[in-house]
């Protein structure tokens, strides 16, 4: 029997992460890509623009986009701002998101939950697709059962607009679940140049690294009497997203709850 390809909107798709998500729906067989939102090149094809070859039509408008295409899925790797509207978009007519995007608030998130409650279709918003960094989100959260200091160091390229990272708040909010609140360092410490001690997740401190040349790393670093922990992921390109983007399409098929994070998911 042949089964029904899941038809897939790209937002974003002229992007990094969109770029390799555009490759991803076009090597796997049970994928289709049937249009693309963008703010820029209404109406034109994808293959008009350099280095794609889908004949798939860019729309700036995301309903026309759902109302045209008739999609199952949207992928968005777009900015936070817009990549909200683009899921709630997505939600209220019936098409499930697969967010990558990050730097969403904790009530966007709220809400977002909400709506695929009164929707009861699947959702899912994953900071972080690559493997690598769910296992040390989740090492870490095993290690902080053991080590209450912990320090978050995320390392990223300098194109990036949120920080801290979305992985650097869910590697913190992972540990928090798991550890009583506690505020690090000496009780009289003073910072001499504001931010020199990060930001503060419930005693948790997270610093972000901007630099040309990297793309995606952290380290979560955790002391103790005598011994340290270091706990380190590395994304050297954004094809190690891509497994995960695929498993989120597939898994957004069969659920109708919103899954926060690809932690939820993989055993
Ligand atoms: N979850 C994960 O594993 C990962 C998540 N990310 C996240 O994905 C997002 C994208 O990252 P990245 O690919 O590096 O960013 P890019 O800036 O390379 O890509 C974003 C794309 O979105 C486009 N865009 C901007 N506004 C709109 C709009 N209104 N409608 C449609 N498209 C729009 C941009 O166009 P233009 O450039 O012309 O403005 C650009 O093509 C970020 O939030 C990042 O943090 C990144 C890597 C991994
Ligand atoms: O902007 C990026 O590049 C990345 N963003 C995500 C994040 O904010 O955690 C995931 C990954 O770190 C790359």
């Amino acid at each position: 029997m042949m089964m029904e390809k899941v038809k897939i909107v790209i937002a974003g798709a002229r992007g990094r992460m969109g770029t390799e998500a555009v490759n991803l729906v076009n090597e796997t067989e049970q994928f289709e890509l049937v249009g693309v939102v963008d703010h820029k090149h209404d109406g034109k094809l994808l293959s008009e623009i350099e280095g794609f070859h889908n004949d798939v039509r860019i729309y700036s408008d995301i309903k026309k986009c759902f109302f045209e295409t008739n999609p199952d899925v949207l992928i968005d790797l777009t900015t936070p701002e817009v990549g909200k509207v683009h899921t709630k978009i997505a939600l209220e007519n019936g098409v499930r998101p697969v967010v990558g995007t990050t730097g969403f608030s904790d009530s966007d998130l709220k809400e977002l939950e909400k709506l695929t409650e009164e929707k009861g279709i699947g959702a899912i918003i994953a900071p972080n697709f690559a493997i690598g960094a769910i296992l040390m989100m989740k090492f870490s959260q095993m290690a902080a059962k053991y080590f209450q200091d912990v320090e978050i160091i995320e390392l990223h390229h300098d194109q990036k607009l949120d920080a801290p990272s979305g992985t650097g708040i869910k590697t913190a909010e992972m540990i928090a679940s798991v550890r009583e609140e506690k505020k690090q360092g000496h009780p009289n410490e003073k910072e001499i140049l504001a931010g020199a001690r990060g930001a503060d997740y419930e005693g948790i401190r997270l610093h972000s690294v901007r630099l040309p040349g990297l793309i995606a790393h952290q380290e979560v670093l955790f002391g103790g009497n005598g011994q340290s922990l270091t706990i380190r992921h590395d994304s050297y390109n954004r094809v190690s997203f891509m497994s995960g983007v695929k498993l989120a399409v597939e898994t957004v098929m069969k659920a109708n709850v919103l899954v926060y994070g690809l932690e939820n998911i993989i055993e």
